[in-house]
């Protein structure tokens, strides 16, 4: 189904602006901060620092405030007071110890309450349902669950290297990749490929999410909430919002029956089995599992590309990994998730890919629920976090040469611990998942091939590493390499274990299943 059609309604566009218009100057005049604020660029009437973002990347404006204000800075998105900080001591104290106050997320109208029916964890404010939510979720991925996932790891990821035996395509294996292990582990679906219409289905509701959101009608009701106050039949932002939150309801709601109804284990059923799921209506129950998918599952796949890349950007790197599996695995039998522990070298270059290029470099924002004083600065009530990952990691005092990728600085003298999975009670729960399933599936890339540069018409295809698109996260653009087993035994070994591998999704959750809780 397609989008609203926006464009064919140019008279109510119109009177949309001349609304805008008013209403912002209105905004201006009446409403102005009287707090000392920490320092930062100078805000424009009205649209606040909205200008200088658009002209340069995010990232690279961001780095310059800093390196003029100082590592805690304050903005103005529209009329939204926004607080950078590029410190990790200084996130720290503000997301981990005070945590009670700096554990809410900003109010997004559109993201989470017109287009996701304000049932999706990440961007829920800190109240009573996050709280439920992470109560329900929060089981699945405690330490010992998440051990239990082995053996949907294992048949995943012997996938992807039975396809990289006969094929290069690696992005839509990584994508089917991911998608299964959500789906498998939600609902007991397991893909056969990329091409299935449950991930076509998933990548439609995340496009059309991202579609919508990058549409200017969206980012202005971001920036100016006011405007929210506008009458339906007048903002064409709430139609194409409805239409987004009925195509994902419809996606959630059909893997909700689906996986109600199986005879097998998985966490639909342990959410609506559980105390407090058996009280939330199946909407809502559907929303709490389909979003860990839209929550988790890019992360893995922008992740799982980066070492990718790292591999074929660094064959130095990729070669003192090989030889610690041939020492620690040997080349009679795929590395496997108990192997992890003993592969110091691989556990340090996904480490070090996160800090080098991490996955959501501003991550989700954080809010505070109250004014508070840091550093003698006032910060007020709703003020927007934005803890910048990358500047976090690009610390030359903490990281030296912090644009070389270099694993071996995790080894040397372990520096500070770098927060690519975010802050305090906000924190990822997806952390061991997503960790634990990359690692075996970059240490079995690596046990069983050598990957290189493309080649086109004999010329090696070049891969810029910092050729970067940002989107929910922040991702390497579309980039070519080869894969080549490593021998023939090598190549045997892997197409034994995709034969004899058990492929019944609902056989592997049976064996995932925990055992009653008392
Ligand atoms: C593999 C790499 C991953 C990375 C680098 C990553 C990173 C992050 C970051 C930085 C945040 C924001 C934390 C904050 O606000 O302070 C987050 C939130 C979240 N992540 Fe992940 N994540 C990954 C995988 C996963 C996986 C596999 C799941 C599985 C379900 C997941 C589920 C979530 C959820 C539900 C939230 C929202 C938590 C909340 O707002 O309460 N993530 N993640």
């Amino acid at each position: 189904m397609a989008l609203v059609d926006l464009e064919s309604r140019s008279f109510l566009t119109g009177v949309f602006f001349l609304l805008f218009g008013v209403l912002l100057v209105y905004r201006h005049l009446f409403s102005k901060p009287t707090y000392s604020l920490p320092p930062g660029p100078k805000p424009l009437p009205i649209v606040g620092n909205i200008l200088d973002m658009v002209r340069s990347t995010p990232m690279d404006m961001f780095t310059q405030w800093h390196q003029k204000f100082g590592p805690i800075i304050s903005l103005r998105y529209g009329q939204r007071q926004v607080i950078s900080i590029n410190s990790s001591s200084i996130a720290h104290d503000l997301l981990d110890k005070r945590g009670a106050i700096y554990s809410s997320r900003p109010r997004l109208i559109m993201a989470s309450e017109r287009m996701l029916n304000s049932m999706n964890i990440g961007v829920l404010p800190y109240n009573k349902r996050w709280n439920v939510h992470h109560r329900i979720i929060s089981p699945f991925f405690e330490t010992s669950m998440v051990k239990r996932y082995a053996p949907i790891f294992d048949l995943e990821s012997k996938q992807v290297i039975a396809d990289f035996l006969s094929s290069n395509d690696f992005d839509s294996s990584l994508s089917r990749f991911s998608a299964s292990i959500f789906l498998g582990l939600s609902y007991g679906i397991h893909l056969d490929s990329n091409e299935s219409t449950e991930v076509t289905d998933l990548d439609r509701i995340n496009q059309f999410f991202l579609d919508a959101m990058s549409s200017m009608y969206c980012r202005l009701v971001e920036l100016y909430p006011f405007l929210d106050l506008t009458p339906y039949w007048l903002a064409p932002w709430k139609w194409l919002a409805a239409d987004v939150e009925r195509q994902t309801t419809a996606v959630h709601m059909r893997h909700f029956e689906f996986a109600k109804s199986k005879p097998t284990w998985n966490w639909l059923q342990e959410a609506r089995a559980s105390k407090l799921g058996s009280q939330l209506p199946d909407k809502e129950l559907a929303y709490v599992v389909g979003t860990l998918h839209q929550a988790g599952g890019e992360a893995i796949i922008t992740l799982s590309r980066l070492l990718v890349k790292v591999i074929v950007l660094h064959p130095e790197c990729a070669a003192q990994a090989q030889k610690e599996l041939d020492q620690v695995v040997g080349p009679n039998r795929l590395p496997n998730v108990d192997d992890q522990e003993d592969l110091p070298y691989i556990n340090a270059m996904i480490t070090e890919a996160m800090r080098w290029q991490p996955v959501t470099p501003l991550i989700f924002p954080h809010a505070n629920t109250q004014d508070d004083e840091y550093m003698g600065y006032h910060i007020p009530k709703d003020t927007m976090i934005l803890p910048n990952l990358w500047a976090m990691g690009y610390d030359p005092e903490i990281y030296p040469d912090p644009t070389v990728y270099r694993p071996e600085r995790w080894l040397e003298n372990t520096p500070p611990h770098h927060p690519a999975f975010g802050f305090g009670r906000r924190i990822c729960p997806g952390q061991q998942l997503g960790s634990i399933s990359v690692f075996l599936l970059v240490a079995r890339i690596l046990w069983a091939f050598n990957t290189t540069h493309a080649y086109r018409d004999g010329k090696k295809v070049e891969i810029d590493p910092w050729d970067l698109k940002i989107t929910l996260t922040l991702s390497s653009s579309p980039f070519e390499v080869e894969f080549h087993a490593r021998s023939d035994k090598h190549r045997k070994i892997i197409e034994q274990e995709w034969l004899s591998t058990e492929k019944d999704v609902g056989v592997i959750l049976e064996e995932i299943r925990p055992p009653r809780r008392e």
